[in-house]
């Protein structure tokens, strides 16, 4: 049993006593719609202690909207909600913490400092740390999460930060936890060893678990039942046990999807389009040298946090302490001024689509229009712009990526995730780029979308494009890629020429392990 102290300073206990009929997450009826557009409809679902439920749906389906209902953050519009038989307005919402997948911890503080932060009126004095520190280690150990109190955050690996978040969560007297997309930045072995703590919380300690993903074959490896939102309904829900990740495909899109291997034919790939020589940026990138000819798409494979950033950063003209040369169709071009690297025909889709690619206060339609102020037909005589011009684009594009909003002024901070992703991939693409740079491109996108941003950069590879894909994803890289290169601490760990490529190998050379590697 652990024991868990909640904010209100009361102690909770996690144990695995049998589930009563009101035990659980009850979710009843609950409708919510903003404006027009009707989000979730009569969804009424029950998550158990204990059990691992998890959530599918395509993009836009409901399911953020449901988390934040159930988290006290929106309200419903109809419906209700106990926890354990507590209402959440009477303090049932105590009970569920969300783990998001952008970790809310002050990184130059220690575990414990964290654990402590909110909860201390003024000064820290060691004895309550060193008691924190080893209320924090019986919790790790019951939980079986292991964890260093007196580490700093800022040196614990994305992994070791989110089972901090977890056992923060659990300290805090949750016995629901929301896990959204929690494998999205994880090196593929600790993807493994995640889902296998999910499942002990669960089964040890009776702790109820959703959890939102959209890598199908977690769902079989770690959950009990699955639910399918699909357009704000509850489609389908059923024991893992009785179903195929085909199936569960089929319920969420409903159509097959096939997310097979799509490298390029054996026919040569071009001249050589983009070059990186010794490109290094201080204390995050160092020599890396890479080639990418026309018509071919390297993968750049790592987790993220080892220099990926600095990557897309040197290739958008915005780091501004670079050395070494980047080459475009064998010129060298400034990297110091986006613009220039634009006109040289380098397309940018940024791994953070919220800081790096769209402005959330503004229309899709603007948003889509961005890069094409300074170019006909939307650059007109005068300085002046064409609305027309700019709505026809936003159209089109919309129609290719079946982004999913009201309208196309609808501002891009108000679509779900996958759909922002759709406007800036689509913004990018449109523009034919010689040279494509895309990172972490279906990050959040549901397998059907996914299928579709595979398609695409396989249309634009054979088009001719040189195609420079830095993803976290094994299965993204072993698909796509021509050729794989790793990057590890800032620095290409391994390189594999050509596939079928060893998962195996790529995973441990993403892990740092780059002796398994090639
Ligand atoms: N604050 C808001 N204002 C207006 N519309 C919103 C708001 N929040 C969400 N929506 C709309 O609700 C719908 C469902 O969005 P939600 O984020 O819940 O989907 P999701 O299933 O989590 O999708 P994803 O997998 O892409 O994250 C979308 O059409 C979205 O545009």
């Amino acid at each position: 049993m652990v024991t868990a102290v909640s904010s209100a300073g009361t102690t909770g206990t996690l144990d695995s006593e049998s589930p009563g009929l009101a035990d659980g997450v009850v979710m009843n009826g609950i409708h919510r719609s903003f404006g027009e557009n009707v989000v979730l409809r009569d969804v009424s679902l029950h998550v158990r202690p204990g059990e691992v439920y998890a959530l599918l749906g395509e993009n836009g389906a409901g399911k953020s909207t449901l988390m934040r209902i159930l988290t006290g953050l929106l309200p419903p519009d109809a419906g209700a909600i106990t926890v354990d038989g507590v209402s959440l307005a009477d303090g049932g919402h105590n009970r569920i913490a969300m783990v998001h997948q952008h970790f809310m911890l002050v990184p130059s503080m220690t575990v414990a400092e964290n654990f402590l932060l909110g909860r201390s009126r003024g000064v820290v004095g060691r004895s309550r740390l060193r008691r924190m520190g080893e209320e924090i280690a019986a919790l790790a150990d019951d939980a079986g999460l292991a964890c260093t109190p007196d580490a700093r955050v800022e040196t614990l690996s994305v992994g070791e930060q989110q089972r901090v978040e977890i056992l923060r969560a659990l300290h805090l007297g949750a016995r629901y936890l929301l896990l959204d997309e929690p494998t999205a930045n994880l090196a593929p072995t600790e993807i493994h060893s995640l889902l296998a703590q999910v499942r002990r919380l669960a089964t040890d300690l009776g702790v109820g678990i959703v959890l939102i993903t959209h890598h199908l074959e977690e769902v079989i490896e770690a959950a009990d039942r699955v639910g399918v939102l699909r357009g704000g309904t509850l489609v389908s829900e059923r024991p893992v046990s009785d179903v195929t990740t085909a199936e569960l495909a089929r319920d969420m899109v409903g159509r097959d999807v096939g997310l097979g291997i799509r490298r390029a034919a054996a026919e040569p790939a071009g001249h050589c389009m983009l070059e990186l020589v010794s490109v290094s940026v201080p204390g995050q990138l160092g020599d890396v040298n890479l080639r990418v000819r026309a018509g071919e798409l390297v993968a750049v494979a790592g987790v993220e946090g080892n220099g990926q950033s600095a990557l897309e950063d040197v290739l958008s003209g915005l780091a501004a302490d670079s050395s070494g040369a980047v080459c475009i169709d064998e010129r060298e071009i400034d990297t110091s001024s986006p613009r220039d690297l634009r006109e040289a025909g380098v397309g940018v889709v940024p791994a953070d689509r919220y800081t790096r690619g769209l402005v959330k206060s503004l229309g899709i339609d603007t948003n889509l229009a961005i890069d094409s102020y300074t170019t006909p037909p939307v650059a007109q005589r005068w300085g002046r712009v064409s609305r027309n011009a700019i709505r026809q684009r936003a159209e089109r594009i919309i129609a290719a990526l079946s982004v999913k909003a009201p309208s196309p002024r609808t501002p891009a901070g108000t679509l779900s995730g996958g759909h922002a992703q759709r406007v800036v991939l689509g913004r990018v693409l449109d523009g034919e780029p010689d040279v494509l740079v895309v990172a972490q491109p279906t990050r959040g996108l549901d397998i059907g979308a996914t299928e579709f941003v595979w398609d695409t950069l396989v249309e634009h590879r054979s088009r001719g494009a040189a195609i420079l894909l830095i993803s976290s994803d094994l299965d993204e890289v072993c698909s796509l890629a021509d050729r794989v290169v790793v990057l590890y601490r800032g620095r290409i760990v391994a390189e594999f020429d050509e596939g079928p490529f060893d998962r195996e190998a790529i995973g441990s050379a993403m892990g740092g392990f780059q002796e398994a590697a090639a």
